[in-house]
């Protein structure tokens, strides 16, 4: 099994391929992590299909049937049933498990063959207790060698966002400033956290400052801080602000297009110089990397004067525009699926989407991005009746509806041929079909084509499974 999906020891490797019993580890979104020999050989699949795929989609080809992962991940419980498989039965043992020690981010299951017995020679907990001794070395080797399993860089397949995923991990390593776009509810504040936990200040603090949401007369005390009866009402002791709380990691500009034209200046002189003062005191030199956000049109505001230029240019030394979910389509389904399962591992109820909802989150145009996605699944967690969501239940207003995402009538983008226009939009209906439809089966029947064509189109485009 390879190695490097989940580095470990190689003497801890030959303990667990030397069980008897088989040992499946996946994520919490029944992504395989892990898998020993002897259950590959109970699973008759391919190394190669099994790491491509989920345990979701396992389960619809027939491999599992059903998956004891899924009944983990959905119940958030342990469970022990006996499987018929092959004309053999399983012992079949699922778990939540922490492989770093703190809150259960993967699942493990284990198989027992129980036709070859369960030897009253063998003690029962003997594999158990090999195991959990295994386990905690691996989250040891963990620990020191390897940064965490990055969980969401596989949550794209849109490449718009895969660019701006890429861009920002390139800032990260860069320690310079960094600007932000794009509408209310893209992720920017997410981005912003990813960028500062890639980064060498990922241990210092990350101070997020809303500039619409602090009154403009406040506003330079809260971020610059103030020495001891610096003004009237200021408190007797002076106050560290943000930028001497986030000294050494981030501070982040949400919202900068409202910083007053007063603290404009100041700001910029706090980029150019790292020096700031505090209400009342001296100048003071702070180590922050300073990150901007707006979903206002910054240039905008310089053209019109209310923004100054300087300011905006030292901003915006890399600008990372954050596309919207509507031109993003590839995502929704597996964003929904994922905060989906988040909202219900936080309400303790989890939920799913029928067919019907799936294609009509495809269908909606998401004016208000992730957050508006997020909130709806959080509302019908708490609100429907069955545990199974509908296109019913979902409630989305027509009018938003999504025009063709290739419209016709608009023709095609500056330097733009029919086949590059012809090949994206099949792509994109291969990624959006195999969402919906799940089984390469059962998409290869919607879009009408043979499994064979559709395996060499997903082979063509890279498309991760
Ligand atoms: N790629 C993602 N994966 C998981 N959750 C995401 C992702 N992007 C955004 N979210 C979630 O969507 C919600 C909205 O994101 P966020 O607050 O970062 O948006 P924003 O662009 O900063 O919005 P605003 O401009 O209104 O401040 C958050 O709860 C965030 O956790």
């Amino acid at each position: 099994m390879p190695a490097e999906r989940f580095p470990m020891q190689d003497q801890l490797l030959s303990i667990l391929n030397a069980l008897e019993d088989g040992i499946f580890i996946t994520d919490l979104m029944g992504r395989p992590l892990w898998v020993n020999r002897a259950s590959l050989d109970q699973l008759a699949c391919s190394e190669t299909h099994l790491f491509a795929s989920d345990v979701y989609r396992l389960e619809e080809e027939g491999i599992f049937s059903p998956s004891v992962t899924r009944f983990v991940i959905d119940e958030r419980r342990p469970v022990s049933v006996v499987h018929r498989y092959r004309g053999k039965d399983y012992l079949v043992n699922g778990r939540l498990f922490s492989l770093y020690g703190g809150e259960p981010d993967a699942v493990l299951v284990q198989t027992r063959n129980l036709g070859e017995d369960v030897l009253a020679t063998r003690a029962p907990n003997e594999t158990q207790a090999l195991l959990d001794y295994a386990l905690r070395q691996l989250r040891k080797v963990r620990q020191e060698q390897v940064r965490p399993l990055d969980k969401d860089a596989r949550l794209s397949r849109s490449p718009v966002y895969r660019r701006c995923l890429d861009l920002i991990e390139r800032a990260a390593a860069a320690d310079t400033t960094v600007l932000l776009t794009g509408e209310t509810g893209v992720g920017k504040s997410w981005l912003v956290s990813r960028l500062h936990q890639l980064s060498a200040r990922h241990d210092k603090p990350l101070i997020h400052v809303n500039c619409a949401a602090i009154p403009e007369a406040l506003l330079e005390a809260e971020l610059f801080g103030h020495v001891k009866g610096a003004f009237t009402g200021a408190s007797r002791e002076g106050r560290e602000g943000y930028v001497a709380l986030a000294e050494g990691g981030t501070l982040f500009l949400d919202e900068i297009g409202d910083l007053p034209a007063t603290l404009q200046p100041k700001l910029l002189q706090l980029l150019q110089e790292r020096v700031y003062h505090p209400l009342g005191g001296k100048p003071t030199h702070a180590d922050v990397r300073i990150v901007a956000a707006t979903n206002a049109d910054l240039a905008g505001k310089v053209r019109e004067g209310s923004f100054r230029s300087d300011l905006y240019y030292r901003l915006n030394i890399i600008p990372v525009r954050v596309p919207p979910l509507r031109e993003r389509r590839e995502d929704i389904l597996a964003l929904a699926r994922y905060l989906l399962m988040r909202v219900g591992e936080r309400l303790q109820r989890p939920m799913q989407l029928d067919r019907s909802a799936l294609r009509a989150l495809l269908k909606y145009s998401w004016p208000g991005n992730v957050r508006e996605l997020e909130n709806l699944l959080e509302r019908m967690t708490v609100v429907c009746d069955a545990t199974t969501i509908t296109a019913d239940d979902l409630e989305l207003e027509v009018s938003h509806e999504q025009a063709s995402p290739f419209p016709v009538e608009e023709g095609l983008q500056d330097g733009e041929t029919l086949p590059e226009r012809m090949t994206e939009l099949e792509r994109r209906l291969v990624i959006e079909t195999l969402e919906r439809e799940g089984s390469t089966r059962r998409t290869a029947r919607a879009l009408g084509v043979s499994q064979s064509w559709l395996m060499r189109r997903i082979k063509r485009y890279g498309i991760a499974r």
